[in-house]
């Protein structure tokens, strides 16, 4: 499957070059088992341990171990096998937080990380335009988004199985295209082909993308689409409430013969968001930009008069449903900061979040 790849086909390249250290051999993570990861070296496909440095680094703090994506130091153990003893500075990682949950007290949970994807250039955020009954799930897509931009990674949402709306999408590409402004959406129906072009522009030899979504949402039959082969298992069966059945279960590096590199992801039951700079702002730019107009510059756009959210919300031109959804998550933003600003963030995470920003300034979004 993934025979005779080249560093550079697996997205190597001079800058993570130099940050290799010396005497350690480079390799990508394809895949995490506990305590020990599928990589790709310049020679092939190896299993590998991780170093009781990296292990130790890595209870403290879950975002310090390795992660499908990821580029790590491999040095040789007397038995002939490689261990990995570092992970070299991620350029994105998407980050899920622990999940938190509304409870009487307020937000509670779990504030520790934990790495989807790393060094990937592009995140598909994979929605089905219909789901069971459901039509798709604009707050889903929108939390997606966020993560997505927060990574560093450039989101693209993919509305998938366009095929099982008989009549049409109607405004949903309007609705979803709505909900994440700056953000390119396309409707595909992998099982036909459709659609397919405008997802793939994003692909190419040496780039990475990631499929996040939930189970069931068509990720696998996306991957496989997309590779022109079948590369990932996909849920034969259809299951009989037309839900997911988690049918993929573990995060991993695949190849798209002569177009790069995506890593599947098991379905999303809850995500949490991690640190958030500006991944919230960004999905909700429209609305941020109508509370610059309120009256007062601390407006809660709640009952202020003068309030420009609330007078979009009323005049039909903001749905509802999106500034409840930009509180809900901004809200969980916040406790999230609140929890890991006691934390000790790793290395890590410091130096993929210098570089975003830095991109972000001069306006280069492809690393
Ligand atoms: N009609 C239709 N069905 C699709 C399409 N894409 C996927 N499916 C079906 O949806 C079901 C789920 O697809 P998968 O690709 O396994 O979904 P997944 O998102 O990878 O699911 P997990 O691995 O559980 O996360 C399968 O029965 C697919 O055949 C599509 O474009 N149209
Ligand atoms: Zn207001």
């Amino acid at each position: 499957m993934l025979a005779d790849l080249s560093l550079t086909d697996l997205g190597w390249d001079d800058r993570f070059a130099e940050s290799l250290p010396a005497d350690t051999l480079p390799a990508r993570v394809l895949r995490v088992d506990r305590g020990a990861a599928l990589v790709h070296t310049a020679d092939g496909v190896t299993h590998v341990r991780l170093s009781a440095q990296l292990r130790r680094a890595g209870a403290q703090d879950p975002v310090a171990l390795p992660c499908a994506g990821d580029w790590v130091a491999l040095h040789p153990l007397p038995d002939g096998g490689h261990a990995a003893d570092a992970v070299l500075p991620r350029r994105t990682a998407v980050v899920r937080g622990g999940v938190a949950r509304l409870t009487p007290g307020g937000l509670s949970g779990d504030g520790q990380g934990q790495v989807l994807a790393a060094n990937v250039d592009v995140v598909l955020v994979a929605e089905p335009a219909r789901h069971a009954d459901d039509p798709a799930d604009l707050g889903r897509i929108e939390r997606l988004v966020a993560l997505a931009w927060e990574s560093g990674a450039v989101p693209v949402v993919v509305l998938t199985k366009a095929d099982l709306l008989p009549t049409g999408l109607g405004d949903l590409l309007d609705d979803v295209t709505a909900a994440v402004p700056g953000a390119e959406v396309h409707a595909v129906a992998a099982l036909d082909g459709q659609g397919l072009d405008a997802v793939g522009r994003h692909l190419g030899p040496g780039r990475t993308a990631v499929v996040l979504g939930p189970s069931g949402a068509g990720k696998s039959t996306l991957v496989n689409a997309l590779a022109g082969t079948p590369v990932m298992a996909t849920q034969q069966v259809r299951a009989a409430d037309g839900r997911g059945r988690h049918t993929t279960v573990h995060r991993e590096l695949v190849v798209l013969p002569g177009r790069g590199l995506v890593i599947d992801t098991p379905g999303l039951r809850r995500v949490g968001l991690y640190e958030m700079s500006d991944g919230v702002e960004r999905v909700f730019a429209d609305v941020e930009d109508l509370a610059r107009q309120c009256r007062f510059t601390d407006c809660g756009h709640g009952t202020e008069p003068g309030c420009a959210v609330l007078a979009a919300v009323d005049s039909g031109a903001l749905p509802g449903r999106r500034l409840e959804s930009w509180r809900l998550l901004q809200r969980e933003a916040a406790w999230m900061a609140a929890r890991t600003d006691a934390r000790v963030r790793s290395e890590q995470t410091k130096a993929w979040r210098s570089e975003t920003r830095l991109r972000r300034r001069t306006g280069n979004s492809r690393p």
